[in-house]
């Protein structure tokens, strides 16, 4: 089922014409569809129903406080990266006790933060990190709970840029050294070991990667159990993939029955961290044609939105469908869909088959994770509005930024 669909030659969100949509508050524009995400946070949810379990959303897929909302009020808990993405979280309306801390470089006022907020635990990266929260907590007076990032050195088989589960990779402890890692927690006086984890990278298609991983956790589990070190939770981080076109990555139901299968009988509660399974195909980019130009036999549709509204394809090579509001008859050409920005590398989609003319509005397919999160102001450019759709009605989630907001703190010399 797809929320984004074609109704009488127009691209409908839900019940929500995109065309009406940008009429009434211009282009570019993120749209996110509340169906979409609900059934995709319960696709996951569902999948693990009879296992004890906890779903932290990857808030940095799509942070908006809106997106944020509708996770807490489902009970979601949240994987974080920043302060910043827990003050979020909070602000939300979500449950710090469903927070888990993820990220290599974790500041002192983060700890801070963190174990004042009560979160769920801190998914430690390396033996510095946690010497360093041992004495944040113990000065708080407080005992951290703790789960140590173990890097499985599995091949995730994705894009070099989005793998994080090799030796070579910044992620997590290596295997070889996590039994003396997770010692060192035991023994510490303001830490309190909770579980492993790990993430091996992002758009995984296919199982067998993440079984190989978590056949290496077993087996630290169980070995640490043999050492009287318990172990309450196992996090399998987030990766899985998403269809941008013809990728067919499992279903959640069949990710986690193949995971299920491998834990057994074990009584391990199971922490999963999706965020693009979840957000990618709940949202589209909305952008207005301003131009059509040939350069000898190239053609260029140049738009309204760019890569600092947009990155993966320029910063990945990522290729995502892009689709007219209005499909209209007559001649296909092949166009390279490119930005405003005065790079080459701006573009949001090379050599695709489209029949357009200056003025229409196309939609960029599966925007809706690491999209409007990723955005900058390059170029002086303000970022987009978002917009959520909820059946018939819409809500601007968040309002394009004006050009005063541009330069907000900043200070010419007296
Ligand atoms: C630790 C961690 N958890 C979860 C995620 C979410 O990944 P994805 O969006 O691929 O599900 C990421 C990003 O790759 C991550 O680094
Ligand atoms: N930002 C990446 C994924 C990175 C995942 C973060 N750990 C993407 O758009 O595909």
């Amino acid at each position: 089922m797809d929320y984004f669909q074609y109704r009488d030659g127009e691209l409908f969100a839900e019940e929500c014409s995109l065309s009406q949509l940008a009429e009434r508050h211009g282009t570019p524009f993120y749209c996110y569809s509340r169906a979409t995400i609900e059934r995709h946070w319960h696709a996951f949810n569902n999948a693990v129903k009879d296992h004890p379990h906890l779903i932290c959303y990857a808030v940095k897929a799509n942070s908006n406080l809106a997106v944020l909302n509708l996770m807490a009020r489902m009970g979601s808990g949240f994987d974080i990266v920043s302060g910043g993405e827990l003050a979020r979280v909070i602000e939300a309306g979500g449950d710090p006790a469903k927070v888990v801390f993820s990220g290599v470089g974790k500041s002192v006022e983060e700890m801070e933060q963190a174990l004042n907020a009560g979160i769920y635990c801190f998914n430690v990266e390396s033996e510095a990190e946690l010497e360093r929260l041992n004495q944040v907590a113990l000065r708080l007076g407080k005992v951290a709970p703790v789960s140590v990032r173990v890097n499985p050195d599995v091949d995730a088989g994705t894009h070099p840029y989005i793998s994080t589960g090799l030796t070579e990779n910044k992620f997590g402890i290596p295997m070889s050294q996590a039994v003396e890692v997770f010692k060192t927690a035991a023994g510490l006086a303001g830490i309190a070991v909770k579980g492993v984890d790990c993430h091996i990278g992002s758009q995984l298609i296919e199982i067998p990667p993440f079984i190989d991983a978590l056949e290496r956790l077993l087996g630290l589990i169980d070995q640490l159990q043999g050492m009287g070190i318990e172990i309450e939770h196992l996090d399998v981080g987030g990766g899985l993939g998403v269809n941008y076109g013809d990728e067919n990555p499992p279903h959640p139901d069949q990710y986690a029955a193949a995971l299920l299968k491998k834990l057994g009988d074990r009584k391990l509660k199971l922490i999963f961290e999706p965020g693009r399974a979840i957000m990618a195909n709940a949202g589209v980019l909305v952008t207005k044609i301003e131009y059509l130009k040939r350069n000898g036999d190239k053609r260029f549709a140049v738009v309204d939105a760019a890569m600092n509204d947009l990155l993966r394809p320029a910063l990945y090579s990522a290729w995502q469908n892009i689709i007219p509001l209005v499909p209209r008859e007559g001649q296909e050409h092949s166009y390279d869909v490119v930005g405003p920005i005065c790079e080459t590398g701006d573009f949001i989609g090379k050599n695709r088959m489209l029949s357009l003319a200056a003025g229409d509005l196309l939609a960029v397919r599966s925007a809706g994770a690491y999209g409007f999160a990723m955005a900058s102001n390059y170029n002086s450019r303000p970022r987009v509005a978002e917009i959520m759709v909820d059946s018939s009605q819409d809500y601007v989630v968040r309002a394009r930024e004006s050009v005063q907001q541009l330069w907000q703190g900043e200070q010419k010399l007296p």
